[in-house]
């Protein structure tokens, strides 16, 4: 009996090095930089990724050994400024897509970020009317209330204490995507509290590395399933049911609304979209839609609370713009140059998201950079490192809005290196409400408030913990209201 335990060691061990040795030496990818431990497994780059800092490690790789590495025996990274558009951008007539790596959706393959070809195509033609100027003009009140009932309540709040925990203001202001999406908000900037539902969409940010590291594993993602606590098993069915109650209720509207959703009934009444997609899409338009701007307002806050020079700019800037704040609409806070180039400093600081979303070559390969990379193979861009990196921006660590408007010291900089929206045909469909929600409410903030960092939060950027998507910590910032009409 014991030659038969001996025999399968044996095997066991050289299948290994075999399976080392190929990836090394004979695999198509071999000619590829990168450490030599994360060529032969996928392990270590798991490991980096659920370290809370692989954004920092991805840099330092990219340092090491270049523009294009590989991290895994079938995965390359790149990080490079034109690399957004041979990766998700537009590709050549009859050119194959480079479509996102299914290993990596799963169970959200057939959401819009998730899908690939047609699929996306379609659903993507059907909820870019949602996205319209037209549609963005008739949202605009919607928004605009829940922005003012934002500030109501946070003077409210500072009347009592002065210092407020900022992430779960902007987490709260999930409302307007509540409402855009289902006609019923959640009301959390009424209660000044957490629906229950919202508070899961945020807690399940620290689930998120470990569930994308072990997605590649099937064994251990099993594991985990089995060993995933009962409370947590109910939560995210809970969370499931919610979102088709929610979605049903909405579609048993008769009125039309200028939402998410009218686009989506209009398509399902044509057949066009089928009922798993738009609740499948809802979800992802919520969770898409109000984790990602409370991100840049939460990093907006920390940074103007810690930069002075920077804040008492944009104040000025502001209060010389308009006479009172019934001014500031979705219009006019387009007009704000210097806040723009706040907000596109802050997202290239803090990325709202800083990890890479995986693509996959075409079964039959393709080109980018002029060279064949094989088929299947998966291809990412780390957004964090690529907005770091000091071959794309001069002294890349400060807060610096000036290197937007043309100061000689940042001339060098690869401005199209900040992509925080992503390109190509499957961009943020958001993008243009959210830059229009970012800017009035910053506006309204900066109208209504000065704000200076709490002690307890001083280094809240270090404090943040990269879990796919930001884990962040509580941010407490003093809030001084102005005496502005
Ligand atoms: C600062 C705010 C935001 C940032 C930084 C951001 C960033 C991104 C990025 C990088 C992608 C590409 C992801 C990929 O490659 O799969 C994306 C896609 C997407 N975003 Fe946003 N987003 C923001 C706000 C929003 C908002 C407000 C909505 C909607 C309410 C939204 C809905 C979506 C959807 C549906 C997609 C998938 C598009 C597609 O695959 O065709 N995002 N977003």
């Amino acid at each position: 009996m014991s030659w038969l335990v001996e025999s399968s060691k044996t095997s066991i061990v050289c299948y290994f090095l075999g399976y080392a040795l190929y990836n090394v030496f004979f695999h198509p990818l071999r000619k590829y930089p990168g450490p030599k431990l994360w060529s032969i497994s996928r392990i270590p780059y798991s490991l980096c990724y659920m370290s809370g800092k692989a954004h920092k490690r991805i840099l330092e790789l990219h340092e090491e050994y270049g523009d294009i590495v590989r991290i895994a025996p079938n995965e390359l990274i790149f990080c490079y400024p034109e690399a957004f558009n041979d990766i998700p951008g537009h590709r050549e007539q009859g050119e194959e897509e480079i479509g996102k790596d299914q290993g990596f959706w799963k169970e959200d393959s057939i959401t819009l970020t998730g899908s690939n070809g047609q699929d996306h195509r379609r659903v993507r033609r059907i909820l870019s009317h949602a996205f319209s100027a037209k549609a963005m003009a008739d949202q605009e009140p919607l928004i605009k209330r829940y922005v003012e009932l934002l500030i109501e309540k946070l003077k409210i709040a500072v009347a009592e204490d002065k210092s407020q925990e900022m992430t779960s203001w902007y987490n709260w202001t999930t409302d307007i995507i509540g409402d855009l999406a289902y006609a019923d908000p959640f009301g959390c900037l009424e209660t000044s509290s957490y629906h229950p539902w919202v508070k899961l969409i945020f807690k399940h940010i620290k689930g998120l590395a470990i569930n994308n590291s072990v997605a590649k594993f099937p064994f251990a993602q099993s594991l985990l399933k089995m060993m995933m606590p009962k409370e947590v098993a109910k939560d995210i069915r809970a969370h499931h049911e919610f979102n088709q109650a929610k979605v049903a209720k909405r579609l048993a509207l008769k009125e039309p609304r200028p939402d998410f959703m009218q686009s989506m009934i209009t398509a399902q009444e044509n057949n066009l979209i089928s009922h798993e997609e738009i609740v499948a899409n809802s979800h992802l338009l919520i969770v898409g839609g109000s984790e990602t701007t409370a991100t840049v307002f939460s990093g907006a806050t920390y940074l103007l609370a810690s930069h002075k020079a920077v804040r008492e700019k944009l104040y000025q800037e502001i209060k010389t713009r308009f006479a009172n704040q019934d001014e500031i609409d979705l219009l006019s806070v387009q007009k704000l140059d210097y806040m723009m180039a706040v907000l596109k400093e802050v997202m290239r600081i803090y990325p709202a998201v800083p990890s890479a979303i995986p693509h996959i070559t075409p079964p039959r390969g393709t080109m980018i950079r002029e060279e064949f990379v094989p088929g299947n193979t998966v291809l990412g861009i780390w957004p964090w490192p690529m907005f770091h990196h000091p071959k794309h921006f001069a002294e890349p660590e400060p807060f610096a809005p000036e290197r937007w408007l043309g100061d000689h010291k940042f001339e060098e900089d690869k401005r199209i290196a900040l992509q925080p929206f992503s390109v190509g045909a499957r961009d943020c469909i958001g993008k243009n409400l959210a830059y229009a929600e970012m800017r009035l409410i910053l506006a309204k903030m900066v109208w209504n408030f000065d704000m200076k960092l709490d002690s307890r939060s001083e280094n809240w950027l270090e404090k943040n913990v990269l879990s796919f998507l930001w884990d962040k910590p509580p941010l407490y910032i003093r809030l001084t209201p102005r005496n502005m009409s």
